[in-house]
């Protein structure tokens, strides 16, 4: 806390009154003391009135203070890794200046590669590496956020979520996994009557209709028994698979008997729902046909109308205990042909609406199908950034780390992500927040609509402003009058988007003057032509409009999720979840902060999400070719972070991180030649560095130490380990060698040739066995191009080491470094090799054959052609210094 700041935001000017506060507060606390060690005594709920006031006061200050806090990472770790960092700079700096200046004279062409390669290189790590800069981590106060907004006695005022839950394929996406995540949200630790549950079935499936109506009736069970016995997580096959012994600690009686019944209870579940899927296997001729009778309107995928089926929270359905649950509000969005549906983002987009009219709340969560709640406070954790009533309003969603299941004992393939997820996302949290992960994340609803951040106001009941803002005195006026938009100054007007250049003044006030402003052909033309939603989107805080009934809002909830409602809209370009990349989420998240947002990275200490991934290598390396495809999308289209959004509120080291995350499938294409180089450089004999001085020698040195020190430094206040740092070097390597590369070039077909993009869903593994899948394979071509280079630096190798016992003891010298360069890429692939082998160690033969095929090839060709070894010509003496 920023006492200049913040308590003066408080209303506590001085610091004299700041001092009085304590004083007044720690008299206070003594008396509570008393207080409380009397009623000890005399066993009384005696306490009188003054009593009760002083401890109402107690609690309304501690209610009072703020309800997160920063932690910026001590100065004791940080410093010395920023030191290092400059170091690191300088000496970067040296090593160029003695690379250029040193052309190896027999093998030009080798040299320059690898010097443009390691430019690349350089360059990637200054934008990998300085958002980094200024890590932060933060803290959140939940009794605080329950003091302030849950008085006892009077009806909860914590703000209104709607959760979004992303299905498509039931295949690959198990109905049980997608039941799992729908009941941990539905037991959520969080007013009933404020969480509504929005399931969008992209596929249109009766599967997962039906598995959500069986799943429905069993929440009416587990809801209560999670809430009883407060038990974590709230998704019963995580809850049940939980290796621990409950028993031990003498739990109550009670407990077991009931645990022991709502496990049987959830067998039967599992069985049902198992039933259904086995029944879903072989679609009938004439379709699927409902439970009335009916025909399934979902049974051509890509040609059917919307549907909507709201399973809980209406009709008075109770849970057991007589409890009421959350709503729960099956959404399948129109499809027809000819109309482009925009994947994951388009089905946000249509729940965003769907949401708005059923119950509109001011904020949103967004999770994938099999990203269960795995700490039922999540919804409390982001709160207490989002409902702050200082630091909220500039927030636009709130992210927790993904974390993951069933992941292998080593993560072979760097499913887990930590680097990414503690380090690099707490360095952007110290800037202006972490970008938005696809899952798991909180909005605000206002945000995604595409307006601007508020600007700094003065706090109401402030004596003592803290700071002067134009816009803060100017509103009052331009409320009443549209006419006062004139009157702005140019310069603030510049500071807006182009898009929103007719929308005043941001989020703020817009229950009250906004819809004054803004006509209503300005609305309609940027949100579509529902009255309804226009009417909800209006509105600040959420909540439905009156007078509605339930039969009228329905039939706008279907037109809202109609497949020609977005057309001549603003939806996807300037709001909601933007269009045109397969990872949305990057893009979404980009839009908002360019549009003056924050975000915040909030890392609760048991996991709020956790989800699964793909532990066999086929599906990896596919589901990092749709990032990095994804990646190369955004590059070439007009949202490109390089270009896009000048002069708005990005910050520029937010920018690089934008820019990072976009142009890393770049980075492939020098990898993998630097990764041919070392077997190059063994079947030639040549090396890209000519023989050293004693002066390139500790450049060479020091370079390699400040990359290693950086990184365990990083591990340091990250709090990562080793194992999982080299896992993401390996797979740094083997992602960027096959996935990013094709994504390179299927992004360029995508613009050339316009030839569209696919978003393959990762399936999930079902309940099967410990890792099976971890040795499944499959052929992809994907594999090529690392198997390749392996087998190269596996040949070069030996014919290197031959070479040398046939030249004799004083070649084995030079030959070291080739040697170690080759070992380098080949440590990197290992994971990758592993993975070749399956389980039963055997490479397949097609596998082989290709790679054997190539390789020699190219070192065929090698021989006859031999490019890099120096031509008399081209040799550039530009030191004229002959080293040895
Ligand atoms: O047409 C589509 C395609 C996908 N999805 C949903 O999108 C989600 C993510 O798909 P998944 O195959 O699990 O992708 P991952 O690579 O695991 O997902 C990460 O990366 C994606 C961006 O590529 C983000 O959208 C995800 O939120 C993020 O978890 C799933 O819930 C799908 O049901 C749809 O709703 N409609
Ligand atoms: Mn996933």
């Amino acid at each position: 806390m920023d006492p200049k700041k913040d308590l003066a935001v408080y209303g506590y000017g001085t610091v004299a009154w700041k001092e009085k506060m304590e004083d007044w507060k720690r008299k206070q606390n003594e008396k509570l003391q008393v207080v409380k060690h009397e009623g000890d005594g005399d066993g009384g709920d005696d306490f009188d009135d003054s009593d009760s006031v002083t401890l109402n006061f107690v609690r309304m200050d501690e209610g009072r203070q703020p309800l997160s806090r920063k932690l910026p990472i001590a100065a004791s770790r940080i410093n010395p890794y920023r030191i290092i960092i400059i170091l690191r700079l300088i000496i970067l700096g040296l090593f160029f200046h003695y690379r250029i200046l040193h052309p190896v004279n027999d093998a030009f062409g080798l040299w320059l590669t690898s010097v443009i390669c390691e430019i690349w290189f350089a360059v990637s790590w200054i934008l990998d590496q300085f958002p980094k800069w200024h890590p932060i981590e933060r803290e959140t106060y939940l009794d605080r956020l329950s003091l302030r907004y849950e008085k006892e006695g009077k009806p909860s005022e914590l703000a209104p979520v709607d959760i979004f839950v992303s299905t498509v394929d039931p295949l690959k996406e198990p109905p049980l996994i997608t039941a799992n995540t729908v009941l941990s949200i539905l037991a959520v630790d969080y007013p009933v009557d404020k969480v509504a549950c929005y399931v969008s079935d992209d596929g249109a499936a009766m599967l997962t209709f039906e598995a959500l109506s069986e799943t429905a009736e069993f929440a009416r069970k587990w809801v209560p028994f999670c809430k009883k016995f407060s038990i974590e997580p709230r998704a019963p096959e995580w809850y049940f698979s939980q290796k621990l012994d409950y028993l031990k600690d003498k739990v109550e009686p009670v407990f077991v008997r009931e645990r022991r019944a709502m496990k049987r209870e959830y067998e039967e579940f599992k069985v049902r729902i198992n039933s259904l899927v086995s029944m879903a296997q072989k679609v009938p001729e004439d379709g699927w046909t409902m439970q009335d009778g009916t025909l399934w309107p979902g049974n051509n995928v890509r040609d059917h109308p919307g549907m909507i089926q709201v399973f809980l929270g209406q009709n008075g359905v109770r849970d057991l205990e007589g409890n009421e649950l959350p709503r729960l509000i099956y959404v399948s969005r129109e499809k027809r042909p000819g109309f482009e549906h925009h994947k994951k983002a388009g089905a946000m987009n249509a729940l965003v609406r769907v949401s708005a009219i059923i119950s509109n709340a001011p904020y949103l969560l967004n999770v994938d199908c099999d990203h269960y709640i795995n700490n039922s406070k999540a919804l409390r954790e982001a709160m207490c950034f989002m409902m702050d009533p200082i630091s909220g309003k500039k927030i636009c969603y709130v992210q927790f780390p993904q974390r993951f299941d069933g992941i292998d004992r080593h993560d072979r393939y760097s499913n887990r992500n930590v680097v990414f997820f503690d380090i690099n996302m707490k360095g952007l949290d110290g800037i202006q927040g972490p970008i938005y992960v696809g899952t798991g994340c909180v909005f605000r609803r206002q945000a995604l609509y595409g307006y601007n951040a508020p600007v700094k106001k003065k706090p109401p009941g402030c004596c003592c402003c803290f700071t002067l803002c134009k816009s803060g005195r100017k509103k009052g006026k331009s409320k009443s009058k549209p006419k006062d938009k004139k009157n702005k100054s140019s310069k603030e007007l510049s500071t807006q988007i182009h898009a929103l250049e007719h929308i005043e003044e941001g989020v703020e006030g817009v229950d009250k003057g906004k819809t004054m402003v803004m006509s209503q052909v300005k609305l309609e033309k940027r949100f579509g032509q529902s009255p309804v939603f226009i009417a909800a989107a209006v509105m600040e805080n959420g909540g439905v409009p009156r007078g509605a009934n339930s039969a009228s809002l329905l039939k706008e909830a279907i037109h809202v999720i109609s497949c020609g409602y977005e057309d001549k809209t603003e939806w996807g370009k300037e709001v909601g979840w933007i269009y045109g990349s397969v990872t949305e989420d990057i893009l979404t998240g980009f839009k908002m902060h360019c549009h003056g947002w924050r975000s915040v990275y909030c890392i609760p200490k048991r996991p709020a999400f956790k989800g699964s991934a793909p532990i066999n290598l086929s599906d990896r390396l596919h589901q990092v070719l749709r990032w990095a495809l994804g990646s190369v999308e955004i590059l070439l289209s007009r949202h490109c972070p390089i270009w896009y959004g000048y002069g708005c509120g990005l910050k520029w080291l937010e920018r690089f991180s934008y820019i990072n995350s976009i142009v890393y499938p770049l980075t492939s294409i020098p990898l993998l030649v630097y990764c041919t180089l070392p077997a190059v450089c063994l079947l030639t004999g040549k090396f890209i560095v000519p023989s050293i001085s004693n002066y390139a020698s500790i450049v060479f040195m020091g370079l390699f130490i400040s990359i290693a020190a950086t990184s365990i430094m990083e591990m340091q206040w990250g709090k990562v380990g080793i194992h999982d740092w080299w896992r993401n070097e390996q797979f740094w390597v083997i992602g960027g060698t096959s996935a990013h590369l094709f994504a390179l070039f299927q992004g360029l077909l995508k613009v050339l040739a316009g030839v569209n993009t696919n978003f393959t869903v990762t399936s999930k593994g079902g309940d099967d066995g410990e890792f099976s899948d971890l040795y499944l394979f499959k052929w992809t071509s994907l594999l090529i191009a690392p198997t390749t280079l392996l087998i190269l630096n596996i040949i070069g190798i030996a014919v290197g080491i031959s070479d040398a016992i046939n030249n004799g003891y004083e070649s084995w010298g030079p030959l070291f470094g080739r040697l170690f360069f080759a070992m380098w890429v080949i440590v990197h692939l290992y994971p990758f090799l592993k993975g070749l082998m399956g389980k039963q160690d055997r490479v397949p033969t097609i596998i082989v054959v290709w790679a054997i095929l190539l390789s020699s090839v190219l070192s065929l060709l090698w021989v006859r052609i031999n490019p890099f070894v120096g031509r008399g010509g081209l040799v550039l003496e530009i030191c004229g210094l002959n080293c040895d």
